[in-house]
């Protein structure tokens, strides 16, 4: 087994006062992901898994338990410290790109670098490297507004990497795309992760995109619910997740 890069351990999240109406949307969730993997989680809507994601990135805190990045207990730093952690240590892919409008795709990736201070003679180099990796080196100089859908995600892509985070964490990052541009995003995380290592986490409703993973958690009511690994091929996986997403729940609520 390698290096643990996201320890969760018994997390809790329990939105609402005490002695108000308190909703429990993580339920002591526990799990690993070794450095290098490729992690899916899926669940009902409502299961929690965007809180899950939340609470792993640093976007909002548990009410219960611990979660460590990269060696790092997150659940106990003050909100300057997360910033810095943050910006240093994880790399976010949305749904919806999050890509500056009147920024170039060039300016857009070198964003993570810009704000940490690195000068740009050191920039260029990165963010050339990062853009071959994902195939958009001819679209650096465009901004947002005249791309197509799939290359605004890989660079959002290419952004989430540039500063060689510890974690990439994404959140239905083929939700606005269609099918062809969906499959190609996954076959550049894929790269990615068998390549160079990434590690990622990814949230998603769609078992397609999961099937690109190594491994996908099941959350249901807040709670991991069941755990698969792939063995086989993709197109195996792919049934695997879904026979698990038809076991606990009706089809029409997994999309
Ligand atoms: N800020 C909040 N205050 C109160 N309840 C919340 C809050 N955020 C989420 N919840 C509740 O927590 C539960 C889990 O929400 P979450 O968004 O994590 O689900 P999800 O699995 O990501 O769902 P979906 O697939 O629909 O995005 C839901 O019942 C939701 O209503």
């Amino acid at each position: 087994m390698g290096t643990t890069v996201v320890n969760v351990k018994d997390v809790q999240k329990v939105f609402g006062k005490r002695n108000e109406n308190q909703y429990r949307a993580l339920n002591g969730v526990s799990f690993n992901i070794q450095e290098g993997e490729f992690v899916g989680v899926m669940g009902p809507s409502g299961a929690g898994k965007t809180t899950l994601l939340n609470v792993v990135s640093t976007l909002d805190k548990p009410t219960g338990g611990a979660i460590q990045i990269a060696g790092t207990d997150i659940t106990h730093m003050k909100q300057g410290q997360l910033a810095d952690f943050r910006s240093e240590q994880l790399g976010f892919i949305f749904q919806d790109f999050n890509l500056l409008e009147n920024l170039t795709v060039y300016e857009n990736i070198a964003l993570p670098l810009s704000l940490q201070g690195v000068p740009s003679r050191k920039i260029k180099p990165s963010v050339q490297e990062v853009a071959a990796k994902l195939g958009i080196t001819n679209i650096l100089e465009k901004y947002p507004a005249t791309i197509s859908g799939g290359q605004k995600q890989r660079a959002a892509a290419a952004r989430a990497l540039v500063h060689e985070p510890a974690i990439i964490l994404a959140d239905e990052p083929t939700g606005a795309l269609d099918s062809k541009s969906a499959k190609s995003l996954m076959e550049a995380m894929v790269h990615l992760h068998k390549n160079h290592h990434v590690s990622i986490m990814l949230v998603t409703h769609d078992p397609l995109s999961a099937s690109y993973c190594d491994r996908i958690l099941f959350i249901q009511d807040g709670e991991l619910y069941k755990e698969i690994f792939r063995k086989g091929s993709r197109n195996e996986f792919h049934q695997t997740i879904l026979d698990a997403l038809s076991e606990f729940t009706s089809p029409d609520e997994v999309e």
